[in-house]
């Protein structure tokens, strides 16, 4: 197992790039601490795959290095870096038994039968495979493939990394949160160093302790799900991680105050110098109200599970609010914020609250 560094590292693929738009990966500096559960999060095409594949070794960087503990190992192969790979699609021997699948990558290794037999069943029990160990891996449905890729991934005990590049794709929905669980299982038991590259917020946040999230070919924040929810670095994270994401409104911050563009004002939890900019509240941190706070038209009430939805508006602006399940909302026409889960954004980053000495 490793720590992996990457030093100054971005890629194009133009031969020769102009400008920032160029890369599909700008310029990163990035420590993945041995034995981290990482998720890579970002919308398509954000540049998480191009990441993925310059830590296997499937793609050289256009600049920077990787390092892998204190050993460089850019202009190394992928098959000279130890790792494990688990990729979108299953990538299976059909020949092979399920059993001969799980236990390939450890007779590569020249692993000795009884430890093979061993290790082989204890994957097959975690990705619930153990009546299916002597079938062919031919005729199996594309999910059990998928498993069984899951579990090559994960067989050898002596790797680097595991690296998953959306796995669970092809897996039965109501299966996926299983197998998710048995990941992180492992990954307690074993306290290998694995990176899972994900789309989907609940698999990343689910799945790691520590979340990067990626957008346009950037790492805009890196931290624990607990991080991304109460202080979004960038107005992205709020969007992308929660159901629905930040509210966004335009607000002109002065000290513990915050204009919006009616005139109305919001207070804040903290002190800020002059900015023009936006505050971002989640739509747990609102609340409905008969009286005080700002005035909002409700258009739309939405039963989702345990609480309820109300889709409203501030002044023009559209702003989600969650009611708490129980919480009478007829006749109700006011929000208010909790001043201090109210973060401040100036051209998108979020700015910190000034220390008061
Ligand atoms: N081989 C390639 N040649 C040229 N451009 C590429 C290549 N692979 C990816 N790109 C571009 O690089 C950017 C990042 O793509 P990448 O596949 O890394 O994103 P992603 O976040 O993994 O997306 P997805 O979730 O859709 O796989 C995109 O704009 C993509 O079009």
């Amino acid at each position: 197992m490793a720590r992996i560094t990457l030093r100054n590292l971005a890629h194009s693929y133009l031969p020769t790039p102009q400008g920032d738009g160029d890369y599909a990966l700008k310029e990163l500096d990035h420590v993945w601490q041995d034995g981290g559960a990482y998720a890579l999060l970002g919308a398509s095409g954000c540049g998480k795959t191009t990441l993925l594949n310059i830590i296997s070794g499937l793609l050289r960087p256009s600049h920077g290095r990787v390092l892998f503990g204190d050993r460089d190992v850019t202009d190394e192969p992928t098959a000279a870096r130890n790792i494990a790979q688990v990729f979108q699609f299953p990538v299976v021997y059909d020949t092979m038994t399920v059993r001969e699948n799980l236990a390939f990558p450890l007779r590569n290794r020249g692993r000795d039968a009884a430890y093979i037999k061993a290790r082989v069943q204890q994957i097959a029990a975690i990705i619930g495979m153990e009546s299916a160990l002597d079938r062919k891996a031919q005729g199996l449905t594309a999910d059990a493939k998928q498993k069984i890729s899951l579990g090559r991934g994960m067989v050898r005990e002596d790797v680097n990394a595991i690296l998953f590049d959306e796995p669970l794709t092809v897996i039965d929905p109501h299966m996926k949160w299983g197998l998710r669980t048995q990941l992180k299982q492992l990954h307690r038991e074993f306290g290998h160093t694995m990176i899972y590259v994900t789309h989907d917020q609940t698999e990343a946040l689910t799945f790691a302790d520590k979340v990067v999230v990626m957008h346009e070919g950037r790492v805009v924040q890196m931290g624990t799900p607990q991080d991304l929810f109460e202080t979004p670095a960038h107005t992205f994270v709020g969007y992308f991680i929660g159901s629905p994401g930040m509210n966004f409104i335009d607000a002109q911050v002065a000290g513990d105050t915050a204009t919006l563009p009616g005139g109305a004002q919001v207070g804040l939890g903290g002190h800020y110098a002059p900015l023009s900019g936006k505050i971002g509240i989640r739509p747990e941190h609102a609340a409905l109200t008969g009286q005080g706070g700002l005035p909002v038209t409700i258009r739309r009430i939405e039963d989702v599970g345990r609480h309820r939805l109300i889709r409203a508006e501030l002044q023009g602006v559209p702003l989600n609010i969650v009611a708490p399940e129980g919480q009478p909302v007829a006749g109700l026409d006011r929000v208010v914020f909790d001043p201090r889960r109210i973060n401040v954004y100036a051209d998108d980053w979020r700015v910190a609250p000034q220390e008061i000495a």
